[in-house]
């Protein structure tokens, strides 16, 4: 951190920015620091500043978060053309693709997690309050030389400008898109508020495009946005019974599927179809997004869990909802076991724990998910209860938790579906559970004809050959 004495010349630095620096937030080496780059080209650079543009007064405080995500992306935007706001992109740096994450759109206007920590995002360091535009920026100039007085002053004065132009295109962002924001934002919340008395756990709106796009700086669904080109927007078959919705501030009224409170609802349909995605997008209704993000109106209580195959260690972990019996290399009880957690096991885990804590939705994906802790083999002893198991005799041991689980091939599980969506060109359709057991009924007297049959051909080619 000391490198060339950089270090030690902040608060120079931080004195010559003038008022714009917003003391109270300084935390050296945390939000402010000067240091060279790694590949010695550059000057990197972190300043928490405080920018003179107060929350208009008809903004509600609670929706500020949305006010503070349109005037950052709007920074952004207006980076390449306004030579005082180039730090933020490194663009006057040898090597500007290092630095291009500072300036990455982000879609998220607020999450509960850690989602994206190396954005520059509305959160908790960047807050749109009365008394101005509260936000650390990170920023790289051209390495200019050791610290002297000379470079010192420069570097001060760049984040002075850097300052000017963040206040400029702030106060040219139009009002409109300011409320839109932030109404969107209080509309989620909202909404996020209201679903328990409606007896939901989730809401996923028509209109809704789930699908996401990577970048090697968003490389995670919660965080990346939209897919471009072909995207086919979530609707709600009316076999599911779309819910109305009158979203609380902007009074818009919208449709779409509620996810009802201790429900099982089985997300089918075959390869590449959308489950994953669509599963991934009930998850990130946590987070509050933003205008043109495309999961603006999902909207999920928080506090939901997955479950999925992993290989942790357990330190008296309770697996007795599925498991009668350990088995063999770990100690313990199935009420307190100890040792390396098979795939299963892990997953038996986390599904009793977030039952036990009372998480309002558990989200299991069969890609992620340890197969026979979902479904039984006939192979399998007694001393497994598969989800499918307790779905079909002991809904009680679940507790309230709805669950989502986005399923093709597991039929016996999708057999104990509450209800069914299926998805088929990335449209979402409705098989009813009946229908779907008559269906898996049929298709398992079809498969033991073929077995017999097989069997049948094979002993007569013996006979043939013997
Ligand atoms: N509504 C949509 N519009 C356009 N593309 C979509 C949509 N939903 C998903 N996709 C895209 O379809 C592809 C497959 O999606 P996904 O992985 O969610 O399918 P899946 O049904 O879970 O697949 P699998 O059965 O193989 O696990 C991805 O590239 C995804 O971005």
């Amino acid at each position: 951190m000391g490198r060339d004495g950089w270090m030690a010349a902040t608060l120079e630095v931080v004195g010559a920015a003038g008022g714009v620096v917003d003391l109270p937030r300084v935390r050296e080496g945390t939000n402010t620091f000067v240091i060279r780059s790694p590949d010695g080209g550059a000057l990197q650079f972190s300043v928490p500043l405080l920018i003179p543009f107060p929350l208009p007064p008809e903004i509600d405080a609670g929706g500020a978060d949305g006010a503070a995500w349109a005037v950052i992306e709007a920074v952004k935007n207006g980076a390449p053309d306004d030579p005082r706001l180039h730090p933020l992109g490194g663009l006057d740096t040898p090597r500007p693709q290092r630095y291009a994450g500072w300036t990455e759109p982000v879609t998220l206007v607020h999450s509960e997690s850690a989602m994206g920590s190396g954005l520059w995002k509305s959160d908790l360091e960047n807050v749109l309050a009365e008394d101005g535009f509260h936000c650390t920026v990170r920023g790289a100039l051209a390495y200019p030389g050791p610290p002297d007085r000379q470079t010192i002053r420069s570097l001060g004065e760049r984040v002075a400008d850097l300052a000017d132009g963040i206040r400029t295109v702030t106060e040219r962002v139009p009002r409109s898109a300011l409320m839109d924001a932030v109404l969107l934002s209080l509309d989620q919340k909202g909404l996020r508020d209201r679903l328990p008395a409606m007896g939901l756990v989730a809401f996923l709106g028509d209109g809704t495009r789930p699908a996401r796009v990577y970048t090697p700086f968003r490389q995670h669904h919660r965080i990346a946005g939209p897919k471009d080109g072909v995207h086919i927007p979530f609707q709600c078959p009316e076999a599911l019974e779309p819910v109305e919705v009158e979203l609380p501030a902007s009074g818009r009224v919208v449709t779409g599927l509620g996810v009802r409170r201790r429900e099982a609802l089985v997300i089918a349909g075959s390869n590449a179809q959308g489950k994953t995605t669509l599963i991934q997008a009930i998850r990130a209704g946590e987070d509050d997004h933003a205008p043109g993000d495309g999961r603006e109106l999902v909207v999920t209580v928080r506090g939901i869990r997955t479950a999925e195959a992993g290989g942790l260690d357990l330190n008296g972990a309770d697996v007795s909802l599925f498991f009668h019996r350990l088995p063999p290399g770990m100690t313990g009880t199935p009420k307190a076991a100890f040792g390396q957690g098979s795939g299963s096991m892990t997953m038996a885990m986390q599904f009793a724990a977030a039952i036990r804590e009372e998480a309002p939705l558990i989200v299991v994906d069969e890609d992620r998910a340890a197969a026979n802790l979902l479904v039984t083999s006939c192979l399998q002893e007694e001393d497994v209860t598969p989800l499918a198991g307790l779905l079909a005799g002991n809904r009680a041991a679940l507790g309230d938790a709805a669950l989502v689980i986005a399923s093709s091939s597991l039929d016996p599980l999708i057999a104990q579906a509450d209800r069914i969506l299926v998805l088929r060109g990335h449209r979402a359709d409705m098989i009813h559970p009946e229908r779907f057991r008559e269906t898996y009924r049929e298709h398992l007297q079809a498969l033991i004809r073929q077995m017999e049959g097989g069997l049948a051909a094979r002993d007569d080619a013996h006979d043939t050959f013997s």
